[in-house]
């Protein structure tokens, strides 16, 4: 159990609470849902939850405003999950797509992204993360020199134990439609992230993306997508020997759920061999929509 981490998506609204028809098990939950799947979660010895907020559109700006609120949504859920589930780890995603109006995961300069004001952003929102009690801050988003800027920004923040997860080698996928639908950035998204998420045709920038976030302080990497990379999550556990991780994102999980539901398929055990995959790519941990479900059938 202890090499799947819980994903969550979590909403700020109550009315938004409840399934997610693109993402089949899988609901936006209010704060007191987050608590009860964090101690089933903790209870069948998942280490650690991640957290993907649904923000009210009302409080989503072009500036990403929010993202900088200390008393927000997101450190609020934190603060509440550190108080009610204190032995289960929290990591949370560095980037500004839940707050912004445009879903990308940067501030924009007309159509482009920029990077810079960004990394700027990035680093203050990470230690607000941090101060509300994230244990593990993972930065989504691919901007260059974000693992530097925000390992600064922890160190100086008095933060030296937050560890970063950095979303190394991303790509720039169609398997993150169901995600986009539950935070609600599929219909607010202008263009596509491929000016800042890698090719998925590209596996050597894998190596040299990693190499980057592991010397700007990166603790763990992830190959994000999954299934469709193994063979990246694999070259990189080989050539680096860092913690390594996978996350099983919405659309992978959605093709298992579905199969499922049309009966195609098993998908408890398409759930399990998919894991095994990343097991035996090299993975050292996997964040799923399925960790819970995992488990149990793991426990048998
Ligand atoms: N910072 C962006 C982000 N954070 C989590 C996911 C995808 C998660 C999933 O599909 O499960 C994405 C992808 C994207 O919209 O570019
Ligand atoms: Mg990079």
């Amino acid at each position: 159990m202890d090499d799947l981490v819980l994903t969550t998506v979590i909403t700020d609204t109550k009315a938004s609470e409840g399934p997610v028809p693109s993402l089949p098990g899988v609901s936006r939950l209010g704060l007191d849902g987050l608590i009860e799947q964090a101690r089933e979660a903790a209870g069948l010895g998942i280490p650690a939850v991640a957290l993907f907020p649904h923000i009210d559109p009302a409080r989503k700006d072009a500036a990403a405003t929010e993202a900088l609120n200390p008393d927000g949504f997101v450190p609020a859920a934190i603060r509440r999950l550190k108080a009610d589930v204190p032995d289960i780890g929290v990591i949370v995603d560095v980037a500004l797509d839940p707050f912004t109006d445009h879903g990308h995961d940067g501030l924009m300069q007309g159509d482009v992204i920029d990077n810079d004001t960004t990394l700027d952003m990035l680093a203050q929102g990470a230690v607000i993360l941090a101060d509300a009690g994230a244990d593990i801050v993972a930065p989504s988003d691919m901007m260059d020199g974000r693992i530097g800027v925000i390992r600064d920004a922890l160190d100086q923040a008095d933060h030296p134990d937050v560890m970063i997860l950095s979303y190394a080698a991303k790509y720039a996928s169609a398997f993150y439609g169901p995600y986009r639908d539950a935070i609600g950035t599929a219909s607010a998204l202008r263009g596509d992230k491929r000016t800042y998420q890698m090719d998925p045709a590209n596996s050597e920038e894998a190596l040299h993306e990693v190499a980057m976030d592991l010397d700007e302080g990166a603790d763990m990497v992830m190959v994000k997508p999954g299934l469709p990379y193994l063979d990246i999550c694999h070259r990189i556990k080989t050539e680096f020997g860092v913690p390594t991780f996978a996350f099983q994102v919405s659309g992978e999980y959605a093709m298992i759920q579905s199969a499922g539901q049309n009966g195609w398929a098993d998908s408890e055990r398409l759930l399990l061999e998919t894991l095994n995959g990343f097991k035996r790519a090299g993975c050292d941990a996997v964040l799923t929509y399925g960790a819970i479900r995992a488990a149990r059938l793991l426990k048998g």
